[in-house]
């Protein structure tokens, strides 16, 4: 039997109005301490879904669960499901308030009853892990883009939760932000935590999942290994541009050029794999 996943969504259906089904039905399973990551095109919903995971949306049919425990919605639930799912918001203004960087990052362990103390502790240690600790005392409003999501990733670092939820965590960092960012979820990812990426990167995205859902028009289309998804020949039907790597694998003739089945994940492994080849010619 399947272990119970840490999350899942099971037919979840909602509207913002009338007319709008934004999501349609979807369904996921997030099993505990995987790295899954969540594409599809713009509007396709995955926004609508991480706000239901996170409770600040109810579906109007089908039901969400955490650890196989439906979502109830109590005060208590709420307040317990949001300090173990933090939720990255897309746009980090969405989601900081204070005035400057420490204040922002130490709210959520100040208001979950831990000691200041503790909370200090707690936040500087997440606003380290972003490379934004030298930033503690700074104006929120004077950071760029790119420095205030990494402070909103250390906002919810720092509530210690057992499962992130980012919603396109990589726009518009730069390579140093990015590199950063690929650090901690790495670090996070081998500290057991759970990660579910929404992203348009779709490289990025292959390279590191373990899981890949593809949502589109609200309805998940797809899900599997990176692989496995990678391998379908409907990507176009799955709403998303075919990914690079599995144009330059056919390009390039897999079956000649390539071992049967070996589908690169990477330009790295591509590029291995060539090297490989053309030294076992030699
Ligand atoms: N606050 C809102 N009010 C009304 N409609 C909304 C609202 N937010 C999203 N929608 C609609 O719901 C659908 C799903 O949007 P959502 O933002 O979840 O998609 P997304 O996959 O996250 O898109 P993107 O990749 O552009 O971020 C779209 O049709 C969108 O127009």
């Amino acid at each position: 039997m399947a272990a119970t996943p840490l999350i899942a969504a099971d037919n979840v259906t909602f509207r913002y109005r009338p007319g709008n089904l934004a999501l349609d039905g979807a369904t996921l399973a997030i099993p505990a301490g995987s790295r899954v990551a969540l594409v599809g095109p713009n509007g396709a919903g995955k926004s609508t879904l991480f706000l239901h995971i996170n409770a600040i949306l109810r579906p109007v049919a089908g039901q969400l669960s955490y650890k196989g425990q439906p979502y109830s919605y109590g005060r208590g639930f709420l307040a317990a499901l949001r300090q173990k799912v933090g939720l990255v918001f897309q746009d980090p203004d969405t989601q900081l308030f204070a005035g400057n960087v420490l204040d922002d990052v130490i709210f959520g362990p100040m208001n979950m009853g831990l000691t200041a103390e503790e909370a200090r502790r707690r936040a500087e240690a997440a606003l380290e892990s972003v490379g934004m600790l030298e930033h503690r005392t700074a104006p929120v409003h004077f950071l760029s883009q790119g420095q205030k999501k990494r402070v909103a990733i250390a906002g919810v670092l720092a509530m210690e939760p057992e499962a992130l939820v980012m919603d396109e965590p990589t726009a518009g960092l730069d390579y140093p932000g990015l590199t950063s960012l690929r650090e901690t979820l790495a670090m996070l990812h081998a500290a057991g935590k759970t990660l579910l990426v929404a992203t348009h990167d779709i490289d990025w995205a292959w390279n590191w999942a373990d899981l890949v859902y593809v949502l589109a028009a609200g309805r998940m289309v797809a899900a599997g290994s990176p692989a496995d998804i990678l391998a379908r020949a409907d990507h176009a039907a799955l709403g998303f541009a075919r990914p690079i790597l599995a144009d330059v694998a056919a390009a390039l003739g897999d079956r000649s050029i390539l071992p049967a089945g070996v589908v690169p994940r990477s330009v790295g492994e591509l590029a291995a794999l060539l090297a490989g080849r053309q030294n076992g010619q030699k």
